[in-house]
C-alpha cells in the first residue's frame, strides 16, 4: 500500500491532531508521514480575527498543497474550515467529538465566588472570537473584553504574565495538549448555555475528491452521527454566510436538540434559542429564518 502524507500546521495543537490521526491510520496498517505547512494564520499573529480579511486563514495553504498533490490528507480542526469547500476537495471522515465546551481560565486573584462564572466584576477578559465576546456580554455585561491572539500555549502564557484577569478557550484544544492549569480557576462553560462554534471539538479529514483509495481507508475513521450533527451546526453558519468572525454559536448535542446563540454586534450581547425537534430534517432553515427575523 502507498504511503499517506498528512499536511499539518506547525502549532502544537495542529501537530497533536495530525499525530492522533497518524496513529489511527497506523493501527489499521497504513504507512504515514507528517509534513508541516505554514499558513497565513500562523504568520499574521498580531491582528485580531475581525481585522484579518477573508476566511480560511488557517486552511488555504494546506488545501493548496492537497490540490497540487504534495500532501494526501489534511487534518483540520473542523471549525476552522470554510463552509463552502474548495473545488476538488472533500471531507472524507469526521472524528469523534471531544468535549465541545469553551473554558474560562481565571487568575486566582480575579475569582469571585458570588459572580456568574466566578469572575470578579469588570475583569479584563481575553478573546478574539466575536462569538465568545457576544456571549460574555450577555452573561456579564460588566466585564472588559481585550483581544487575545496566538496559539493555545501562547494565549495561556499571556494570562500567566498578567495581561488579563481571565481568558476564553476551547476545552478540546487545552485537553489535547495536556497543559497544566493548576494555577488558574477553570470554569467549564455549559455548551447548552454558552454555545460553542459550529463543529468545535471535531476533526475534519480532508482529501482530494479523486482519491477514492484513501476515501475507502478513511471510511473506517468516520463518525456518522457527529457528521450529521455538525452538518446542522455548519448549515446554519453557511446560510448566514458567516466565517469565524460571525458571532454565532450552534450546538447540536443529539438528534433532537439544537442550541443557538447569535448577535449582529457582539457589544450588544447575544440572543439565545433552544430548539426541540423529532428529527433534524429541515431544522437549519427554521433556525436561519428565526435569526434573519431577529436581524431585521
Ligand atoms: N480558533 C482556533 C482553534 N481551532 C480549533 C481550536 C480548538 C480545537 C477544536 O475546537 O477542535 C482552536 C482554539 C480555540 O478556539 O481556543
Amino acid at each position: 500500500m502507498r504511503k499517506i502524507i498528512i499536511g499539518s500546521r506547525g502549532s502544537d495543537l495542529a501537530l497533536w491532531q495530525a499525530h492522533h490521526v497518524k496513529s489511527q491510520l497506523e493501527n489499521i496498517g497504513c504507512e504515514v508521514e507528517i509534513k508541516i505547512i505554514k499558513t497565513q494564520g500562523d504568520i499574521i499573529q498580531h491582528l485580531s480575527f475581525d481585522k484579518m480579511e477573508g476566511k480560511g486563514f488557517f486552511t488555504k495553504e494546506i488545501e493548496a498543497a492537497l490540490l497540487e498533490k504534495s500532501i494526501d490528507l489534511a487534518v483540520h480542526s473542523h471549525k476552522d474550515l470554510e463552509t463552502n469547500p474548495p473545488e476538488g476537495l472533500v471531507i472524507a471522515a469526521v472524528s469523534e467529538r471531544e468535549d465541545p465546551a469553551d473554558l474560562l481560565l481565571i487568575r486566582k486573584e480575579a475569582v469571585d465566588a458570588n459572580e456568574t462564572f466566578l469572575l470578579k466584576q469588570e475583569a479584563i477578559t481575553g478573546t478574539s472570537s466575536a462569538r465568545r465576546k457576544s456571549q460574555m456580554m450577555r452573561f456579564r455585561p460588566d466585564i472588559e473584553i481585550k483581544d487575545l491572539r496566538g496559539n493555545v500555549p501562547t494565549r495561556i502564557q499571556k494570562l500567566r504574565d498578567g495581561n488579563y484577569d481571565a481568558i476564553l478557550l476551547a476545552k478540546a484544544g487545552v485537553s489535547r495538549l495536556n497543559i497544566d492549569l493548576s494555577e488558574f480557576a477553570v470554569v467549564d462553560l455549559n455548551p447548552r448555555e454558552f454555545i460553542p462554534a459550529p463543529a468545535q471539538g471535531v476533526l475534519g479529514l480532508q482529501i482530494r475528491e479523486t482519491d477514492t483509495d484513501l476515501a475507502e481507508i478513511l471510511r473506517q475513521l468516520d463518525t456518522p452521527e457527529v457528521r450529521r450533527r455538525i452538518a446542522v451546526e455548519r448549515g446554519v453558519l453557511n446560510k448566514l454566510d458567516g466565517g469565524c468572525q460571525l458571532p454565532l454559536g450552534v450546538y447540536c448535542p443529539d438528534d433532537h436538540h439544537v442550541f443557538v446563540s447569535f448577535s449582529t454586534n457582539w457589544e450588544e450581547g447575544a440572543i439565545w434559542e433552544e430548539y426541540e425537534v423529532d428529527d433534524l430534517e429541515g431544522i437549519v432553515d427554521i433556525i436561519v429564518q428565526d435569526l434573519q427575523e431577529e436581524q431585521d
